[in-house]
Order: C-alpha cells, then sequence, then structure tokens
C-alpha cells in the first residue's frame, strides 16, 4: 500500500463500498510538520485491503487524528474521510466503542462503562458514517460495514438509501445473551444490525447469539437450525424483509505472505536476526496490539514461572514481544501497559545477563518486512488471548513458515482456534496448562512439528481472506467474478 498525497473528495461514486471506523491508513505529522500516511493498526485492515484493492471501491472510514478531513489516496482506492473531534473521538471511540462495547463483546475482562453521553455521541457518529457511506454509494450499490463502532450504521443506512445491498461484518465476538443484556441501549443495537440484508460474525457461536437476542430483543421471527461455517445461514424476517445471518471466519492474504517469507531478503534477515541476539537456542514470539484482551501477561507468567522452576534454562532462549500501541488515553490500557511493562521488568531483572536479557520489550510497531523476518526467526509463537475475534497473526506465522519449522502455542480462546487444530491449544485461564503447551512446543520431535505444520498451513493457505470475501459478498449477492483466487494451489513441502 502507497499512500501518496491528499485530495478533495472523490467526485464519482463507487458500487463497491466499505465502510469501517478507520481509513486503511492514519495521519501522522512529523515533528518538522510535513504529513505522511502509515498503514492503520489492526486485523481489519490488513484483511481488507487486499480485498479492496482488487475492486474499484470506496473506503469510507476515519484518519485516525482529530478534524483531519483529507483525502489520501491509496493505490487507487478512492478514500472517503469522515471528520471526528477531539470530543468525540474521546466519547464515541474511546469511550463508548472501546470502554463499553470492546470489554462487553471480550468476556467483559473489564468492566464496561455504561455512560449516556458516549452513546449519545455513538448514535451522532454512526449517522455521519452512515450519511458519508450514502454519498459514497452509486445507485444499487453493495455496502459492506464493518464492526462494533459501527452496529447503528445499517438501519441508518437503509432508510437513507433503500436501494442499497447492505452487509454487516463483526471482527469480535459477539457476546452471550446473559452479558449482552447488560446493555441499556441493547435493543437498539439488535435493530440497528438488522437493517442489513447479511450480518456475519467469525464463528457460528457469534451467529447463533445473534439470533436468540434478535428473537427475544427485537421480537423477530428467525430459524432455529445450528449456523454452519460458510453455509447453513440463520434467517430473521423483519417485517417483509429476510435478513441473513451467517458465520465467515476471516483469514489472511496468505498466498502473498507465503512467498514474502520466501525472499532471500526476509530469509536473511531472519538468520541475521537469530544472529545478533547471541544465537539463542530457541526464540519465542509474541506479536500484539497492546490491548488486554491478548493475554500477554499470560504468557509471561507461563513464562516466569517455568525459570523459576528450572524448565526452561534463561541462557538458551530468548523472548520477542512485539508491543504496538493501542487506545492509549483508555484507563484499563494505560494501567495494564504498566503491568506488562512491570513483568517485563521482573524476568528480566531475576533471570537475564548484562547483555542478555530474557524478555525484548518494544513498544513500537516495526516495517512489515521486519515483522515476516520475525515470524520466520521465530522457533516458539505465542498466541494467548484470553478472548479474540480471530487472531490473524497466529495464520500469518503459518503462512510464513514454508520451510515447516516453528511451533505455535494458542489460545484456545481466539477464534483462529477453530481452525488451527494442530497447534498447541491451551487455556489461557489454566497457567499450568499454558507452561505445558510452551514446554511442548519448544521440545516438540522435528518429525512431529512438520506434520503439525505442514495441516496447519493446509488450512491457512486454502483459506485466504480472497475465500472470506468472496464467501460473503457471494451471499450477499454481490457479483464476485471480478475477485481473484479463494482456492490457491497448495504450496507445501
Ligand atoms: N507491520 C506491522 N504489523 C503489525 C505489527 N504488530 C501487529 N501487526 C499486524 O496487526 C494485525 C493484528 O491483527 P490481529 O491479530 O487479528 O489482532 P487485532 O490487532 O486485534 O486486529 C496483524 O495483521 C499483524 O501483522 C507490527 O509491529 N508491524
Ligand atoms: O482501530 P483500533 O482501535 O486501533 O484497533 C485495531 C483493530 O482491532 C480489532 O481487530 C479485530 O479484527 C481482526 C480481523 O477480523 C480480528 O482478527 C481480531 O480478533 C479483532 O480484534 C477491531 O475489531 C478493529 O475494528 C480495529 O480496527
Amino acid at each position: 500500500m502507497a499512500p501518496s498525497r491528499t485530495k478533495d473528495k472523490p467526485d464519482t461514486r463507487a458500487d463497491f463500498v466499505v465502510v469501517a471506523n478507520r481509513l486503511p491508513v492514519d495521519k501522522e505529522t512529523l515533528a518538522d510538520g510535513t504529513v505522511r500516511w502509515k498503514q492503520s493498526p489492526g486485523g481489519l485492515v490488513t484483511a481488507l485491503e487486499p480485498v479492496l484493492r482488487s475492486q474499484t471501491g470506496a473506503w469510507v472510514g476515519w484518519s485516525g487524528v482529530p478534524d483531519a478531513a483529507e483525502h489520501p489516496e491509496v493505490d487507487g482506492i478512492k478514500l472517503f474521510a469522515v471528520s471526528l473531534s477531539t470530543q468525540e473521538i474521546a466519547d464515541y471511540y474511546e469511550g463508548f466503542s472501546n470502554a463499553t462495547l470492546w470489554p462487553l463483546y471480550h468476556d467483559v475482562i473489564v468492566k464496561p462503562e455504561y455512560n449516556r453521553s458516549w452513546w449519545n455521541s455513538y448514535v451522532a457518529i454512526n449517522r455521519r458514517f452512515a450519511e458519508a457511506a450514502s454519498e459514497a454509494a452509486a445507485e444499487g450499490a453493495v455496502v459492506w460495514i464493518q464492526d462494533y463502532q459501527l452496529q447503528l450504521v445499517p438501519k441508518m443506512l437503509r432508510m437513507l438509501r433503500p436501494d442499497l445491498k447492505i452487509g454487516f461484518f463483526l471482527h469480535i465476538p459477539f457476546p452471550p445473551v446473559e452479558l449482552f443484556m447488560q446493555m441499556p441501549w441493547r435493543t437498539e443495537i439488535i435493530e440497528g444490525l438488522l437493517g442489513a440484508d447479511l450480518i456475519g460474525f467469525h464463528l457460528p457461536g457469534g451467529a447463533q447469539n445473534f439470533l436468540y437476542l434478535a428473537r427475544r430483543l427485537a421480537g423477530q421471527a428467525t430459524s432455529k437450525g445450528q449456523v454452519g461455517v460458510r453455509a447453513k445461514f440463520g434467517v430473521v424476517q423483519v417485517g417483509f424483509r429476510t435478513v441473513r445471518v451467517g458465520a465467515f471466519p476471516i483469514s489472511i492474504d496468505s498466498g502473498e505472505l507465503d512467498n514474502r517469507a520466501k525472499s532471500r531478503e526476509i530469509r536473511k534477515r531472519a538468520t541475521d536476526m537469530r544472529a545478533e541476539l547471541g544465537n539463542p537456542k530457541k526464540i519465542l514470539l509474541g506479536v500484539d496490539r497492546l490491548d488486554y484482551t491478548k493475554g500477554i501477561d499470560v504468557r509471561l507468567n507461563a513464562l516466569s514461572e517455568l525459570l523459576e522452576e528450572g524448565r526452561v534454562n534463561p541462557d538458551e532462549i530468548t523472548m520477542i514481544q512485539l508491543a504496538t500501541p493501542s487506545r492509549e488515553r483508555v484507563d484499563s490500557y494505560i494501567k495494564m501497559r504498566g503491568d506488562i511493562e512491570q513483568l517485563v521488568g521482573n524476568i528480566n531483572g531475576n533471570f537475564g545477563r548484562v547483555g542478555h536479557p530474557v524478555v525484548q520489550y518494544l513498544h513500537h510497531g516495526v516495517p512489515r518486512d521486519e515483522l515476516v523476518s520475525f515470524y520466520v526467526a521465530a522457533d516458539v509463537m505465542l498466541v494467548t488471548p484470553l478472548r479474540d475475534g480471530m487472531n490473524l497473526v497466529a495464520k500469518e506465522y503459518v503462512a510464513c513458515r514454508s520451510d515447516l519449522g516453528g511451533a505455535l502455542v494458542l489460545s484456545e480462546f481466539t477464534g483462529a482456534a477453530a481452525e488451527l487444530r494442530q497447534a498447541f491449544q491451551a487455556n489461557p485461564y489454566d497457567t499450568d496448562g499454558v507452561k505445558e503447551a510452551i514446554l511442548a512446543a519448544l521440545e516438540q520431535d522435528p518429525e512431529e512439528g512438520k506434520r503439525r505444520m505442514r495441516a496447519l498451513r493446509r488450512q491457512v493457505l486454502t483459506h485466504d481472506v480472497q475465500r472470506w470475501a468472496k464467501s460473503f459478498l457471494g451471499a450477499l449477492g454481490a457479483d464476485t467474478d471480478t475477485m481473484p483466487g479463494g482456492n490457491r494451489s497448495l504450496d507445501v513441502v
């Protein structure tokens, strides 16, 4: 992706429009006042950017900073910026989206805050996104709305533009009824979502939870059978309209990543990295936004106990934790950062040597090629969320391992766990279980490791993001003939 210059709002309407809280690029103003655009954080953008590039479409979203109304141009994608003020970012994004909905939908790992002025802002900003989408969409266009920040947009947009085909995809878990019922504006949210023609979740469980709540809160007639994966959709009857509900596990551009990871430059960089780290026997790796859902503390606590018990030798391992800054003004994130950094400090204080910290922790993102080199270099990938909608990092690691090396430790509570069955899976709340999974990954027999990695790669390479988009958009009734791939050829040794 090469963001180039900014321009006026695109003057033609598009037949295919993605609406997401974030644009694929964030605006950054450097100390000398120059402006540059860089890829936005998170898996939603990683997944959708190649999909939109393969279609001629438009993307409606926010540029990540206050009061920015420029419309950057990215690889031919028309970008429609939605401007948010500082107060709106505090109320709609940091408040209702990330201190109410995010924890409620992630098993209330921290306590959700229910604040009426945040809700009012959420309604107002959802209306602004609906108006922007309406402006961007041509007559009869397909509009694909993304994620929890925009759950009211489907209904608002339908009222503005009944001619459109409207899809909605939720990138995070959809909670069970016992938790969702806490939400003071629960009926408004269910009715907002029901404005779509098709509502997608990563897993059948989320779809099932939604169907139950549509029946209970919106009083709609719904199907009762089990929802399948990319098949056997649920149905909600809303007056004369039929809304379909399905499970579509998201993925990555696995073929592209597989090729990139095989390049000579990446291989060499991975070898150099190992040498820079002092050629440890084993490299362990964590790659996450710094978020309390990701269970960074889970893996650090497990590692700390293994070191204390002498079951892992600190001279033989290095753990690298990349932690991209995220939602840094939200209280729970501020506290968690302190907790994680203290844990890292404790491990290094107790088990490190001068020139050899056991855990190398970076609180900033690294360039994509550097990240890919880390994946290639790592012997054990640690993915231990307490809850995660999918977790693309787990799939990226697998896509980078055409050498069939490496081992994946994976929390059962990620969406990815349903597909990556040959990973070393563990319950992140069971510290002993996580320790056993880490030890098993560190000590795996190389032939057994190859067998596992071959099976993981078969799943990731045949279920890529193009297939995800094609299955969702096909079910929505969009024309998917121009979309590439969906069933890339296997390239496993
Ligand atoms: N370039 C780069 N990408 C990163 C970095 N850290 C995380 N990512 C990407 O961010 C995405 C995270 O997606 P996912 O695991 O689904 O978790 P999410 O953050 O909750 O969306 C993946 O595509 C990662 O490759 C980094 O340091 N550099
Ligand atoms: O936009 P931010 O507040 O900086 O957060 C980044 C994104 O985080 C979340 O990502 C989710 O989507 C991934 C792709 O489907 C999925 O793998 C992961 O489990 C989710 O956590 C969030 O849902 C996005 O809206 C944010 O842009």
